[in-house]
């Protein structure tokens, strides 16, 4: 039996949350085309061929620009130190970024602790840039303790990551029950899966300024809860919009997340969405706490 914790880092939008989810075949961490999905460390975990591995999605490493963002990124270098080894993640159908070099700067900070590359996304490459990513790796990252080319999306090539990781595991005891696949709470899984239904119906600022609570669970007789969720946003202006015409998108984003969250309780729901305007939350140290987002010296 041989167990191991397994940070999940890189730059925002490389494919982190997928991945994840493709390992432990269970969805775990939304995913959305807008950078700054993940906002929190997520552990999915996976048992396979008698091993635990405990993958730690952790939000993409930028350098922040507010308080919010600087939660982020310290969740994730923090991270990094608490593992057996490290899973550097990159779209491979981009070039390596200053940003690609922040995250291997912070790291390098880390160490000891073993490191394998992930080229992602080469459903997006040809033969041709893969050898030349190969070598721009070389030039602009350096060295790997394992390197594994593959694609999250289409579950492509996650044996053979699996495989790398194998030696970095731990001979002992599982750290997690067999039919667990997540540490993530029912009340965060909830809250998750409505801020992704609005990330994918928003867009420029908007997905960063959303954030989402429970702030009542009415039991009902007939067995169908009621969830009344407030939906924040910065400025009166996003609340229109998220609102949209005559309650489009509110109403497109209840039914799609209760339906989600009604398959994970496995009963039906009532769900209230509530829009509120918290002027620049994520500047706000005392908000951010009370969401839940921790920052550095707490
Ligand atoms: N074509 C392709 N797209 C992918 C692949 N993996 C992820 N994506 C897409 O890339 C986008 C970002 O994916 P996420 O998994 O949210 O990325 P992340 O690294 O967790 O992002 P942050 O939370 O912002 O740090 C989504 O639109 C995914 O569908 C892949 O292998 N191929």
């Amino acid at each position: 039996m041989k167990a191991g914790f397994i940070a999940v880092v890189g730059r925002p939008n490389v494919g982190k949350s997928t991945l994840t989810n493709k390992l432990v075949s269970e969805k775990v961490a939304i995913v959305s085309d807008k950078a700054g999905t993940t906002r929190d460390s997520i552990k999915g975990i996976l048992n396979h061929g008698g091993n635990q591995y405990i993958f730690i999605d952790t939000p993409g490493i930028h350098k922040p620009k507010h308080l919010l963002g600087e939660h982020m990124t310290s969740v994730a270098i923090q991270t990094l130190k608490e593992v057996e080894v490290i899973l550097f993640v990159l779209d491979g159908s981009q070039e390596i970024s200053t940003g690609d070099q922040f995250v291997m700067e912070r790291i390098e900070e880390a160490r000891n602790t073993p490191r394998v590359l992930v080229i992602n996304k080469i459903d997006k490459m040809s033969d041709e840039a893969m050898e030349a990513k190969r070598a721009e790796i070389e030039e602009k990252l350096g060295k790997f303790d394992g390197v594994v080319e593959l694609s999250a999306e289409y579950a492509l090539g996650l044996p053979k990551l699996l495989t790398a990781l194998d030696p970095y595991l731990e001979e002992g005891m599982m750290y997690y029950p067999e039919d667990m696949y997540t540490d993530m709470p029912m009340y965060k899984i909830i809250t998750e899966t409505v801020r992704e239904k609005l990330l994918h119906k928003t867009r420029d600022e908007i997905p960063h300024s959303i954030a989402v609570e429970i702030v009542d669970v009415v039991r009902r007789p007939n067995g169908k809860d009621r969830y009344d969720i407030n939906i924040y946003v910065e400025r009166s202006s996003q609340k229109g919009i998220v609102i949209g015409q005559n309650g489009k998108v509110l109403k497109e984003v209840g039914i799609e997340a209760r339906r989600d969250i009604e398959e994970i309780l496995g009963k039906k729901i009532y769900m209230n969405l509530w829009v509120k305007v918290k002027e620049k939350w994520r500047k706000k140290k005392p908000f951010l706490k009370e969401m839940g987002y921790h920052l550095d010296e707490d």
